[in-house]
């Protein structure tokens, strides 16, 4: 394993590169600040430089980009292989939160933290970026009754992946390891206490060497504040690198068409069936979702979750008027 495969560096990358440019160093974006950003070269970091047209905000940590043999301009970004970005308050662009992120493991405990709809808007969030979701179950240990959070958690998505673990066992990053080879990068996401930290922890006490370690994995003073807000990469176990994603704690659903489409698929599939093509599910005659509400093949309460997430998505989707006259979604230019 190269430093760089450490850092997540894959042939997804490597493929990116010309003939001309194989002089040229690809090092990662750990941090972005107004118009400074660090990056990891896999032996250490450097100060790098957007391109004189460019400003810092169109690059997000996780971005992969090419500098000179002891330079700090950047060269070129390579394509990304996913991006997570939010809409925030008002604004007309969207804010880049991280790049290049393979998995997202979004972490709950079994006990109150449980909730399915919040972890609904995880999954729209994470779907619509691009990233594999993974749902970590925590504190498996202190379960105080036989509740099946895992078949609560399966049912949440199609085929998606449920680990519960003790995040304190010795073992714990074994249960996640399938997602933690080389050139692989992983983030995690969960409310405050859920056991992030510590799963961080078992995560990195396992990774081949400490000189590989090119972070501290505990920003905060132990007790779960946190004293710095800067994200950075971490290498860990099986050869994956982390990133730090303090940014996902606001969950408000915007430009996540697709990925609410993907979250509910067993409500996206049904709705050619209805009469009206443009059949909201709530009142027409001939709905097959209802239909199957009727039935007892979809259950009232989740309907009722889609059109919650449905509403608050078409609220929050800025529209932009394109070239002519058109309306885009600013997602990804993907037409309304
Ligand atoms: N018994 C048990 N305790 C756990 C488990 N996971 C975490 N804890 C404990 O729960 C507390 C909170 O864990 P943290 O890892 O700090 O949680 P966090 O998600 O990082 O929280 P923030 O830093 O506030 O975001 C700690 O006391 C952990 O030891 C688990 O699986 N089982
Ligand atoms: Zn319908």
């Amino acid at each position: 394993m190269t430093a760089l495969s450490g850092l997540g560096w894959s042939r997804f990358f490597a493929a990116q590169l010309d003939p001309a440019e194989v002089g040229l160093v690809p090092v990662r974006i750990a941090t972005v600040h107004r118009s400074r950003m660090m990056a990891e070269t896999g032996t250490g970091q450097i100060r790098v430089y957007p391109q004189a047209h460019a400003t810092a905000t169109e690059f997000a940590v996780g971005d992969w980009v090419l500098v000179e043999p002891g330079g700090q301009t950047v060269v070129r970004r390579l394509e990304r292989r996913t991006l997570l970005q939010r809409q925030t308050e008002g604004a007309r662009t969207r804010q880049l939160i991280v790049a290049n992120v393979d998995t997202m493991f979004i972490v709950t405990s079994c006990n109150d933290d449980f909730n399915i709809a919040r972890l609904e808007r995880y999954l729209a969030l994470v779907n619509e970026a691009g990233i594999t979701p993974v749902i970590v179950l925590t504190k498996i240990d202190q379960l105080e009754h036989a509740r099946s959070y895992s078949d609560e958690a399966k049912a949440l998505q199609r085929d998606l992946p449920v680990v519960a673990l003790n995040a304190k066992a010795p073992d714990a990053a074994g249960g996640l390891s399938p997602w933690c080879g080389p050139g692989q990068t992983v983030a995690l996401v969960g409310s405050s206490g859920v056991g992030k930290s510590t799963l961080l922890n078992a995560l990195a006490q396992k990774a081949p060497t400490e000189a590989q370690l090119t972070g501290s994995i505990r920003e905060g003073d132990g007790k779960g504040r946190h004293t710095t807000t800067s994200r950075s990469l971490h290498a860990i176990a099986g050869g994956a690198c982390v990133i730090d994603t303090p940014g996902m704690r606001t969950l408000h659903v915007s430009n996540a068409t697709a990925g609410l489409d993907m979250l509910f698929a067993e409500v996206t599939e049904l709705a050619p069936n209805c009469r009206f093509k443009d059949c909201s599910h709530a009142h027409e005659p001939g709905c097959a979702v209802q239909a199957a509400v009727a039935a007892g093949d979809l259950s009232a309460a989740r309907l009722d979750r889609w059109h919650k997430l449905q509403a608050e998505n078409r609220a929050n989707t800025v529209l932009h008027s394109g070239p002519r006259g058109n309306k885009t979604s600013n997602a990804k230019g993907r037409p309304r």
